[in-house]
This record gives structure tokens, sequence and C-alpha cells, in this order.
């Protein structure tokens, strides 16, 4: 099948690669040219035979709005549109209505799997009609992880649900992150313990608490011993900040959640946490995000796998 896919960033760059090793035809857009396919987002639409299909993989918000505004301009009845960056979900139908004017289908997806997803696959979250899902499964197929499609895929619903499903489990990742950076902090504060990272790296087998989020955290101790590079200044892009907003409109009690979200915001106030630096080196480790060293330096892309 063929796809376009605007936005070849870290995570649009790789996708390309994962969809294009699966056996289908990428006409990839990026604004910066040394990684574009094409010069022009009608360059991209042009090169594909009608109906089209165009995955949106660009910063969320203002970026994305513009993108999908542009591409109904663009667009012809029958073509279908996936945005599968970490767009709010109340996005998502407006970008359906708008599309939809000109006949033009709405699938939003969110991705899941950082810079790993290349090698890994990515879980997909989606929300649309069947028909437009149905329609894009090649392409889902080809960036889910391989094995069973119901592990690591979910149509989750109508236009929305695909984004809904993303911002909780982004929430959840703050509340798990901040877990892991707590226990880190207390082994740490503790004497009896004479070997921290040892002890979470048992904890990665066996365990009823091993996880890729907790093996990740090891590596980002064996890199940085100590995680004395790193500061505990941890940003945020949105999703944990959503997820509260609806858990206070549902009045669903979200603790772990907010306190993990809250935590960040101090650590913006107050550094020297030592799980608010292990929660930051984990965002490093599983997305590239840029983090600040101990001299309030931004760095990022360390996390970035080398397989
Ligand atoms: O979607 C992701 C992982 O699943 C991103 O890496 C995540 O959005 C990072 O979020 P934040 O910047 O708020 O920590």
């Amino acid at each position: 099948m063929q796809l376009g896919l605007v936005g070849l960033g870290k995570m649009g760059a790789n996708m390309r690669t994962r969809i294009q090793e699966a056996g289908h035809q990428v006409v990839g857009y990026d604004p910066r040219p040394e990684v574009s396919d094409v010069a022009t987002l009608s360059d991209m639409v042009a090169g594909l035979d009608a109906p089209r299909a165009i995955w949106v993989m660009v910063p969320s918000g203002e970026p994305t709005r513009t993108t999908i505004a542009q591409l109904a301009e663009l667009l012809e009845p029958g073509d279908v549109v996936v945005d599968g960056g970490n767009s709010k979900y109340t996005d998502d139908h407006p970008n359906s209505e708008l599309l939809g004017g000109n006949g033009v289908g709405y699938v939003d997806c969110g991705v899941s799997g950082g810079v790993w997803g290349l090698r890994n696959g990515y879980g997909l979250m989606v929300g649309g009609s069947d028909e437009d899902v149905t329609r894009l499964m090649p392409i889902f197929d080809a960036l889910r992880p391989p094995g069973e499609r119901a592990n690591g895929f979910v149509h989750a619903g109508p236009v929305g649900a695909g984004h809904y499903a993303k911002m909780v489990h982004n929430g959840v990742e703050y509340g798990l992150m901040h877990a892991y950076g707590e226990g880190y902090e207390l082994l740490s504060a503790e004497p009896l313990i004479t070997d921290v990272e040892g002890t979470l790296r048992a904890w990665t087998t066996g365990t009823v608490v091993r996880s890729w989020l907790l093996e990740l955290l090891v590596r980002a101790l064996d890199e940085d011993p100590g995680l004395a590079e790193i500061s505990d200044y941890t940003t945020d892009s949105g999703e944990g900040r959503w997820t509260v907003e609806e858990a206070i409109r549902h009045s669903v009690p979200a603790n772990v959640i907010s306190a993990a979200l809250f935590a960040r915001f101090a650590s913006r106030q107050d550094q020297g946490s030592p799980a608010l630096k292990a929660v930051s080196a984990l965002r490093n480790q599983f997305g590239g995000h840029s983090v600040k060293d101990t001299s309030g330096r931004s760095f990022g892309e360390t996390g970035t796998p080398t397989t």
C-alpha cells in the first residue's frame, strides 16, 4: 500500500523505515529538505494514487491543526488522514469535521514505543469508523509489534477514542515512572542497601514490578551511575495535565497520576530530587526527550537505541 507521511522527526522517520521494511511505499514530507522525499506537501499529495492515505506525525496542537487544514485543501473525497501525534482528543472532532466536509476520512491513532518502536514495534490505540480503520490495517500491522494483533493494537472506539486512550496511557506512564523514581530514591537513601543498581536490575526479572520502564531505569543508571549528570528538572508535554482534567470531569480519584504531575512542577522550582532525576532519565531513555544536565544545559537523544 502507499502512504503519505507528514513529519519525519524522531518518531516519523523511524515509522517511515518500519513501514517501508514491511513492503509498503512511503512518500514522506518534512519541512527540512535533508530528510524529506518531496519539496512540498502538495508534491507529496500529487505523488500518491487516489484514494490516498496520509499519516500526520507532527507536534500536537497548532502544528497538527495547521497540517490538517492544509491537507483539507489538497485532498479529495475518498482519501483518509490519520493523526498519529499526541493530540488532545478534543481536537479530533473538529479535524474530522473539517476533512469530512470534503468527503475525506479521519482516524486518530495514539502511538507508543518512543524511539525504540523502530525495532520493537509500536503500541497503537485507534479511533475512527470501521471502514477507515479496516482500510488502514496494512499500515497498522506494519507498525505494531509482531504476533497477535490484539497485543499492541486496539480499535478503541469512534473518532477521539484513540487519542483518549493514549492520553490515559501517558497518565499511567507518569505514575509508573514516579513510583520507580521514589523506589530508587528510597533505596539510595538507606545505608543497608549497598547495591542500588543491582537491586533494581534484580527486580527486572521474575518480580511483580518488572517492566520495560524498569529496564530503562537500569540502563540509565549504567550510562550515568548515580544519575550524577542529569538534573531533576522534568518537563511535560500535556498528556498528564489532560488526564488529570479528565479525572476531575469524571470524578475519578486519580491520586497517583496527579501527584506525579505535580511532582514534575515541583522539580522546576526546587531542584535536587533523585526521584525526579530518575523520571527525567526515563523520559530520555524511552522517548529521546531532551533533559537538562546539572548545569542547566538541555541535551537529548541519548536514549536513541543503536540496534
Ligand atoms: O507519548 C509518549 C510516550 O508514550 C511521549 O514520549 C510522551 O508524550 C512524553 O510525555 P511527557 O513529555 O509529558 O513526559
